[in-house]
């Protein structure tokens, strides 16, 4: 399997331009003004910001290219709607559009990620910042562990210098901006349904972001880079596939999706009805069908690994991941007063036996007062974070200010389709 990439996100960026002065190419910030030598625009054509974040898990990957088949005339009509809405915008200006691409890898199998840029001659195309050594490599901008742990690995194949940015920097970033800029990004899901969330761009904070990658990492949002990650688990998505592969033998993290979604996990569960002769212990809340104890059967009866299905297996192994994620973000959310949990990372996958799980568990224990919300971007938290971070290099409001001119769009769920 080679890149896994999401369907892209039509946005405009603008020109770039030539900085005389120094000789170095960088990408102007919005509508900025056009320089007086239009044929410097061409020189700049090939200039496309990326931005990675290499998890323990997968790499995730952020690009920005430019839209081949934008005329001028097209740019300059699109100019014309926005002139009204724009202040400083002016017939001098040019937008041209672009498309913000989403791609995963597998961590484990960076040599795809390595080919991947290779074969988009991305390696080409990153941006060198200003205050940058005229003769310093493409830089690119990278969050995550595996931001320090495949640095050489990045330089010695692709000549490729990785920037790096704080991962938990770049999840509040990432978070922030999705759910300030994007419509319909955030939507609660709960026995089958799922509702889009209208987020008010000024009472959004104070907020708990749950990411759930290999790890977890639970991290109070107080404004845009106001935060501090007050809790985590080692129990999170790396468990769930590394116990699933070795108790099932799937040979990916789909099939024991898809395995797990056909399973059974009363089979496997010790249920309170199980322990209570079949009634409710209504006393302390817990109903007959409640999970008393995950994994819970397999003590009392006969059997190996090989006598239960890895269907069920696998259900009742996403049931005890998710209801112990979504009880420890509860926990953290009430020790704050917060009402509002934000779910994200790659775990989830849109996967709605995990939504499901994490919904119940935090309005069970938080008797219906907290919400847990998922994000459409889920997995691109870090990623776009640090896409994001290209704007303290004189790179303007390159994402921010396009994806919200363009959030009428509403960026696409990521669907992430095999490339071959
Ligand atoms: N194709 C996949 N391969 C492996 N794990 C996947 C895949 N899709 C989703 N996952 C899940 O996502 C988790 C990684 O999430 P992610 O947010 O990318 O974290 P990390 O940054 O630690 O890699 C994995 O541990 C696994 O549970
Ligand atoms: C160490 C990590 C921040 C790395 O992020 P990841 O690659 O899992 O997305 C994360 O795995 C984590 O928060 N683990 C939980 C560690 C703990 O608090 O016990």
């Amino acid at each position: 399997m080679a890149a896994l990439e999401a369907a892209p996100v039509q946005l405009g960026t603008t020109e770039a331009q030539l900085d005389n002065d120094q000789g170095e190419a960088r990408i102007g910030s919005n509508f900025d003004e056009r320089g007086p030598d239009s044929s410097a625009i061409s020189s700049f054509d090939h200039i496309s910001p990326w931005a990675l974040d290499i998890g323990g898990s997968l790499i995730k990957l952020v690009y920005f290219s430019r839209e081949d088949n934008c005329s001028e005339n097209d740019a300059m009509k699109r100019i014309a709607k926005k002139e009204g809405e724009v202040s400083n915008c002016s017939k001098n200006y040019r937008v041209l559009d672009g498309k913000l691409y989403f791609a995963k890898f597998e961590t484990s199998k960076i040599n795809e990620c390595l080919d991947f840029i290779q074969s988009k001659q991305l390696h080409r195309s990153g941006c060198r910042f200003q205050e940058a050594p005229v003769n310093n490599n493409t830089i690119v901008k990278a969050t995550g562990g595996g931001a320090y742990k495949f640095a050489d690995l990045f330089k010695e194949k692709l000549g490729v210098s990785l920037d790096k940015e704080d991962e938990m920097d770049c999840l509040v970033a990432g978070a922030n901006f999705l759910l300030k800029a994007v419509p319909h990004e955030a939507f609660t899901y709960m026995d089958g349904q799922k509702e889009f969330v209208q987020i008010n761009p000024n009472d959004l904070f104070p907020y708990l972001l749950v990411n759930i990658g290999s790890g977890v990492s639970m991290i109070k949002v107080d404004g845009d880079g106001k935060y501090e990650r007050v809790s985590g688990t080692c129990v999170g998505g790396g468990t769930f596939w590394g116990l699933g592969r070795l108790l099932t033998n799937c040979k990916s993290f789909d099939e024991l999706l898809e395995l797990s979604h056909r399973g059974n996990n009363r089979v496997i569960d010790m249920l309170v009805g199980d322990i209570f002769g079949g009634m409710d212990y209504a006393k302390i809340g817990l109903s007959a069908t409640a999970i008393a104890s995950s994994f819970g059967k397999a003590i009392s009866e006969n059997k190996e690994l090989e006598d239960y299905r890895p269907e069920d297996v696998g259900r009742s192994l996403l049931r005890l991941i998710s209801n112990n994620i979504g009880q420890i973000a509860y926990l953290n959310a009430l020790l704050f007063g917060f009402k509002r949990i934000f779910f994200g990372g790659f775990f989830i996958r849109g996967h709605e036996d995990a939504m499901d799980t994490i919904s119940v568990a935090v309005q069970f224990w938080s008797k219906g007062e907290a919400k847990a919300m998922f994000l459409s971007h889920e997995g691109f938290l870090g990623a776009l974070g640090a896409f994001k971070s290209f704007e303290k290099h004189g790179l303007g409001n390159l994402m921010a200010h396009h994806l919200v001119e363009h959030s009428s769009m509403a960026l696409p769920h990521v669907e992430l389709n095999t490339l071959c």
